[in-house]
């Protein structure tokens, strides 16, 4: 599946979240015997999902041209081409003054604030020489050096939208996670900077468009001012909600023109459809989606905000654990953290502890039992060590557990307990042996992803937060 990542200042076609940046899905590809026979990854595939042909000559330049084309912003005037630009209403009013301002000079000619159109960030940075190098993601067998650029995010000169003719609402969906309050917070202090005087917060995620028991929160610099200090969302979040045709039909009448979602696929899945509606209507909204995952899932970008947060919050229970199990007579500690997908926070938390023997991730199956098996790793190192802790993300190992078929209110399925199954196992195994064992299983999950963000993760979302505000305009 593959769905839209709406981005502050760019739009990133992405593969599925299941699918992190480091495991990407595999496609088989064959072409000519000159160029022999090749692997692709889907990250490298064209965008219409049809395998680069090597042995065309051309191959980097259309692979250049349809990278740019997947990463291409649909503007306003896309669809209503006569909307005149006017000056930006941002910088010029509300940056700080600079010490040479006091000198006499001209601000509006000296300051140089202004994102270029055609300004762009490089996405990849290391050349890999060969395709054996250690790490190399090479697109050809040769492993040719092709750029990949995206949109500079930032404040463009020209604006679209009137910012008194602004009613700007924003939403987050799906779950919690660090940093949310930050971003709607920066949000609020960017569009009232631009001069927008209505911001609303849509409560409890999408549901808020059609629940007639919820009513929109007026958001304003005082409103907001503390919120980050504090986890959680000031708005509330939910699964599960109204069908798309509602939400635009509310966004009708209300008289939303600016719609700001914070979430994760799903959400977004639900952005790129609202997107869609409101074209179709022909009613003028700019959609932005600021990406959520905890996880840190999301091809293509260093961090998502909330992971850090999560990593550093992990550590006090992946230290408890090794507390308990190195103060216990054969100790085993077992901590569960979140990673439907992937295995990120996993292994960061595992890394930076330095106190986890054994990290389980979905990324690499493993198996409980049998002679390489993880419970007979476990009883090397209480033989030699006299404890274990072990870390395994939520979504690891998920083919051993037996099927549930549920879901959540928004389709998505419902993981079985990996934790608590390795704590059973774990338990048995050690029973049937006859050494003694002493098992004590943390799953820090709602712990840690309700924690207010860290420092770190703070300005990532004060960065996202300014730049979903400014480019609503543009
Ligand atoms: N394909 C879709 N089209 C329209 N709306 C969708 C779609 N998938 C999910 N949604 C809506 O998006 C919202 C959030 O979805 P979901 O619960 O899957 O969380 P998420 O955004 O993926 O975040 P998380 O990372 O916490 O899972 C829900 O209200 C759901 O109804
Ligand atoms: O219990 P909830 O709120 O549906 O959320 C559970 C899921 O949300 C996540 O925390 C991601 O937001 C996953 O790690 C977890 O599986
Ligand atoms: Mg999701």
């Amino acid at each position: 599946m593959s769905h839209v990542v709406t981005l502050p200042g760019l739009t990133v076609t992405t593969s599925s979240s299941s699918s992190s940046s480091s495991y990407p899905h595999i496609h088989s590809l064959t072409t000519t015997r000159l160029c022999s026979k090749v692997r692709v990854s889907a990250q490298f595939k064209s965008h219409d999902s049809t395998p680069i042909d090597f042995c065309d000559p051309d191959w980097k330049h259309k692979f250049k041209q349809d990278f740019q084309e997947r990463f291409s912003l649909p503007h306003v005037t896309d669809i209503f081409h006569d909307t005149p630009p006017m000056p930006s209403t941002f910088c010029l009013q509300h940056r700080t003054p600079m010490v040479r301002d006091f000198a006499g000079s001209n601000p509006s000619k000296e300051w140089r604030g202004y994102i270029n159109d055609n300004d762009r960030v490089l996405l990849k940075t290391i050349y890999y020489s060969s395709s054996t190098s250690a790490g190399a993601e090479c697109i050809d067998p040769g492993c040719s050096w092709v750029e990949q650029w995206v949109h500079r995010a930032g404040p463009r000169e020209k604006i679209y939208f009137k910012p008194e003719e602004v009613k700007a609402a924003i939403v987050t969906c799906g779950g919690l996670c660090p940093g949310l309050n930050d971003v709607i917070r920066q949000l609020v202090i960017t569009l009232e900077a631009y001069g927008v005087k209505k911001i609303v917060g849509i409560p409890f995620g999408y549901r808020g468009f059609s629940d007639k028991e919820f009513s929109e929160v007026p958001l304003s610099r005082n409103v907001v001012q503390n919120i980050h200090l504090s986890g959680g969302s000031l708005l509330g979040v939910s699964r599960g909600g109204p069908a798309v045709n509602e939400i635009v039909d509310s966004l009708e009448e209300r008289g939303i023109n600016m719609l700001f979602v914070l979430g994760g696929n799903g959400t977004h899945a639900g952005a790129n459809a609202i997107h869609d509606e409101c074209r179709r209507r022909r009613y003028m909204v700019s959609v932005i989606g600021v990406p959520k995952t905890i996880d840190n899932d999301i091809l293509l970008l260093d961090k998502t905000f909330g992971f850090d947060t999560a990593v550093e919050e992990a550590q006090r229970a992946i230290n408890s654990a090794y507390i308990e199990a190195h103060s216990a007579y054969h100790g085993i500690g077992i901590v569960k953290l979140m990673g439907r997908s992937s295995g990120f926070i996993a292994m960061h938390a595992s890394l930076a502890s330095g106190q986890i023997d054994i990290c389980l991730i979905p990324e690499v199956p493993f198996k409980l039992h049998g002679q390489n098996g993880v419970l007979s790793h476990m009883k090397h190192l209480i033989e030699t060590k006299g404890s274990a802790v072990i870390c395994v993300a939520e979504g690891a190992g998920q083919g051993l557990l037996q099927k549930t078929h549920a879901t959540d209110a928004s389709g998505n399925a419902v993981l079985g307990d990996i934790g608590g199954y390795i704590q059973q196992e774990t338990r048995k195994y050690f029973k049937e042996i006859g050494i003694h064992a002493d098992i004590k299983y943390i799953d820090p999950t709602y712990m840690i992803r309700a924690c207010r963000a860290n420092a770190s993760d703070g300005i990532l979302c004060a960065v996202l937060g300014q730049n979903a505000g400014i480019v609503a305009s543009q």
